[in-house]
């Protein structure tokens, strides 16, 4: 592609060297320049891209994208600058992949919890409606049927651009995605169309990174201020920031409530541990879910697929064929009448909603609830005394574990959990460093009628330990000793 193609859009401050080249690919990663690519250079949290510019040179990058021109320049090599590279890397690699975005219909969800739920749900029902489709989630991306395997929730622009055009390619209408809000924050989706936004819901999460509620926030609204009029907003009346998400939203809004008034609204008839029955907008469905968070999810599938034109009643057909996402609320069952239940809640709002799911169904029975958890490393310290006061306030036993510990002392993030605790809430704490030997307690513990609990990793089947991954699988642990 032509440099000036690829450039189309994005507002130039200084050229130096040759203003037309041809360009073979985009990088903002030095490692991965070939030859007759143009390089971004990104300041990042942990370095400056900056610092790249003569290695990606070396690999053979001809152009070079910048916000400070480097003192040495190399005659061959165009030099481009501009205000702010994080800015329009995502124009770029839209412009590169031929805008993929454009081709295929876009629905991205952001907010704390449910994202992957509703964006992977959203992708299921599109591919039951015989749509071709493409996902982009926490737990792995899809085209079609072809897995490719995701480390982010949102890949980097140029990733998430080649991931885009490969659906095009495959012949995909639609695409469901997950906005973070690092992605939302570092402008990785910039440069997209999309034909609607959804948010979910807004509790404490990541605040190592944004700082303060209230940036961590603004990264989520600004999705929604991004959205262009066509697109149509579908937020969430229930929970107290929904209606700020859209207040300087173009886009058309509408909104889905459990408790209120709504465009889109739900609530539940009957609830057992194999799934609820719900009435949605005045039609009645039977559905494989359990919690009342997840009708909140479900309510937002349902409002976004009728929004994509969908016909309600076709729409409840197809959800009540939709089964539970992998590592959300998954149960397995043991012989003598213990639930274990896998959930990937790894915040204080998400392991309070799921131990109210828990509570719901067991509503009546006789069981006990113990719960196994953790909080990771290197990510939000403020939010391990409060997950372990949740798990606390809910539960009869708790066992305080290890989660993904990174580069962190794992009994230093066990004592951060604790600190939570008052000395009468400890009385129903155990903590074990490894996340095995929690479990098999747990699982020791259990009697018939029982549920554990078991929360944080959902499907990651890797426990994080110094930067070397280890296979580990709660479900698989469980499972094993259920059957031996
Ligand atoms: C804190 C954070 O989000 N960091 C992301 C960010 O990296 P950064 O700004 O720290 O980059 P950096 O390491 O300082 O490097 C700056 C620039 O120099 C470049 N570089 C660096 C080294 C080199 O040799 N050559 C080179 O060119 C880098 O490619 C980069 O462009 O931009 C990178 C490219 O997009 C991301 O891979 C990286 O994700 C890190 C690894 C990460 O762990 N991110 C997590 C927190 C994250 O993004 N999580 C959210 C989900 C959270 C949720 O659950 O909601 C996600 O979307 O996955
Ligand atoms: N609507 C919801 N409200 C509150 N909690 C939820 C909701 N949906 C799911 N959860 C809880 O949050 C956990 C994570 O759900 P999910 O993976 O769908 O969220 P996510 O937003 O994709 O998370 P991440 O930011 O890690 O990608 C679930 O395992 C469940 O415990
Ligand atoms: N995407 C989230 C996932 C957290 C999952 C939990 N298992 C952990 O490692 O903290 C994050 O990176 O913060
Ligand atoms: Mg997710």
């Amino acid at each position: 592609m032509k440099l000036s193609e690829l450039l189309k859009s994005v507002s130039i401050l200084q050229i130096v060297g040759p203003a037309e080249t041809e360009i073979t690919g985009v990088n903002i990663d030095s490692r991965k320049i070939e030859k007759g690519h143009l390089f971004v250079a990104i300041k990042g949290t942990q370095t400056d891209g900056h610092k790249f510019i003569a290695k990606a040179i070396e690999l053979g990058a001809t152009a070079i994208l910048c916000e400070d021109m480097p003192e040495e320049k190399i005659e061959s090599v165009s030099y481009l600058q501009v205000a702010s590279t994080e800015d329009v890397v995502g124009q770029v690699a839209t412009n590169f992949y031929g805008n993929p975005s454009k081709k295929l219909k876009l629905v991205g969800v952001t907010g704390t919890n449910g994202k992957t739920t509703i964006a992977t749900l959203l992708y299921n029902m599109f591919r039951k409606f015989g749509h071709r489709c493409g996902l982009l989630s926490t737990v792995c991306n899809y085209i079609e049927d072809e897995a490719i395997a995701a480390d982010h929730t949102t890949p980097d622009p140029i990733e998430l651009n080649h991931l885009l055009h490969r659906m095009v390619e495959a012949g995909c209408e639609y695409a469901f995605m997950e906005c973070s809000s690092h992605a939302i924050a570092q402008k990785r989706i910039g440069g997209l169309t999309f034909a609607g936004g959804i948010f979910t819901n807004l509790t404490r999460d990541h605040l190592d990174y944004h700082k303060t509620f209230e940036n961590y926030r603004n990264a989520k609204k600004a999705f929604f201020d991004g959205l262009p009029k066509e697109a149509f907003a579908i937020t969430n009346a229930d929970d107290k920031n929904g209606s700020v998400m859209v207040q300087n939203c173009k886009a058309n809004i509408k909104t889905y409530s459990i408790r209120q008034m709504a465009d889109f609204r739900a609530h539940i008839i009957e609830c057992h541990f194999e799934g609820m029955y719900l009435e949605i907008n005045g039609r009645e469905v039977g559905v494989q879910f359990i919690g009342k968070f997840n009708v909140s999810n479900l309510l937002a599938v349902y409002g976004a697929a009728v929004m994509l034109g969908k016909n309600p009643e076709d729409v409840l057909v197809v959800m009540s064929t939709l089964k539970s996402v992998a590592g959300r609320l998954e149960p397995i069952r043991s012989k003598d009448g213990i639930t274990a239940v896998v959930d990937y809640a790894h915040t204080p709002d998400a392991l309070e909603n799921v131990l109210n799911a828990i509570h719901e169904v067991l509503e009546g029975k006789e069981g006990h609830v113990i719960t196994v958890c953790g909080a990771g490393g290197n990510r939000d310290k403020g939010k391990r005394p409060l997950m372990a006061q949740e798990a606390v306030k809910q539960s009869d036993r708790v066992i305080i574990t290890s989660d993904n510990p990174r580069f962190e002392e794992p009994q230093d993030i066990i004592n951060d959990m604790l600190a939570g605790l008052t000395p009468q809430q400890m009385k129903k704490v155990v903590s074990i460093v490894d996340r095995k030997e929690a479990i098999r307690t747990a699982c020791m513990m259990a009697q018939k009628g029982d549920v554990i609990l078991i929360a944080g990793k959902g499907h990651e089947d890797y426990q994080e330990i110094k930067g070397v991954k280890h296979h580990f699988d709660d479900r698989e642990v469980v499972r094993d000793i259920f059957n031996s």
